[in-house]
């Protein structure tokens, strides 16, 4: 492995953005694209453990808002997760990359049930393992459900790919003054609620000292950049 900065990353990737221009679902070309950059990372010596969001396909609170039950509405939205997964492993099986869907919701006839052996044994094998099915309890987020797989797989680094270049001082979307930040502490970024990843995300990673690097998907080969420690991107760490 050379000119890696990271070894074993947690690569989270936004549900939203799979949809590519479509308001909601899955778009192969972006899947594809995504793919192509886990292939290249996967060939420089990187051992990559993906959570994909589900916000193209569901989320709980949207049944929530309209008066159902909020369980019902996360399985669902878990069950979208697996949905991102089992689409990404397809593509990455076309281009002759492994992968492993681990579902912390157990679903048996249609993927693996997670297992901290079973997923790092996968990972020290070059497979690439998709943790699917979110924690496996509702209430939670994915940006959680990263935090917590990139501890138990003792990643180097957790790598959220999204749809904006890093973490700035108000949502860039609706704030056209907000400003980007290069770097951050744990503290800051939960004290300063950036909203960007949930509060429960930022403190899991700080209790186990696992920096995250928040990178825009929307350029092809950014992943490989922010592997190499370079790119445009915000680093919280300690
Ligand atoms: N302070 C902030 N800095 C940067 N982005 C922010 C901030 N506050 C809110 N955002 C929003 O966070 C979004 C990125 O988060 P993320 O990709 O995790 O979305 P998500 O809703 O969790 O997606 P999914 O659930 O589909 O994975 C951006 O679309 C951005 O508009
Ligand atoms: O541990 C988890 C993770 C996720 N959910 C549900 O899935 C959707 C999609 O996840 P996003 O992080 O919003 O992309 C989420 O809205 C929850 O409904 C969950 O219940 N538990």
């Amino acid at each position: 492995m050379t000119g890696l900065r990271w070894k074993r990353v947690l690569v989270k990737l936004s549900g939203e953005a799979l949809a590519g221009q479509q308001a909601m679902g899955i778009d192969p070309d972006v899947v594809g694209r995504i793919a192509d950059d886990l292939v290249s990372a996967v060939r420089l010596g990187a051992e990559i453990g993906v959570v994909i969001g589900g916000g193209n396909l569901f989320r709980g609170a949207w049944l929530q808002k309209q008066g159902t039950d909020r369980v019902t509405g996360d399985h669902m939205g878990m069950m979208a997760t697996v949905m991102n997964a089992l689409a990404m492993r397809e593509a990455l099986a076309a281009r002759g990359l492994k992968a492993s869907v681990l579902s912390g919701l157990p679903i048996p006839t249609v993927c693996d049930t997670f297992t901290q052996r079973g997923g790092l044994e996968h990972l020290a094998s070059d497979r690439v393992v998709l943790f699917a099915g979110g924690t496996g309890s509702p209430f939670f987020t994915t940006d959680t459900t990263a935090a917590l797989r990139a501890a138990e797989m003792r990643c180097d680094a957790i790598l959220k790919a999204t749809n904006v270049d890093g973490i700035y001082t108000a949502d860039p979307k609706k704030d056209p003054n907000a400003e980007r930040y290069d770097r951050l502490t744990f503290e800051e970024a939960i004290s300063r609620d950036l909203k960007v990843l949930d509060t429960s995300a930022f403190a899991l990673a700080r209790d186990n000292a696992i920096p995250i690097i928040v990178f825009s998907l929307q350029e092809a080969g950014a992943l490989i950049e922010v592997l190499a420690g370079r790119g445009r991107a915000t680093v919280v760490a300690g």
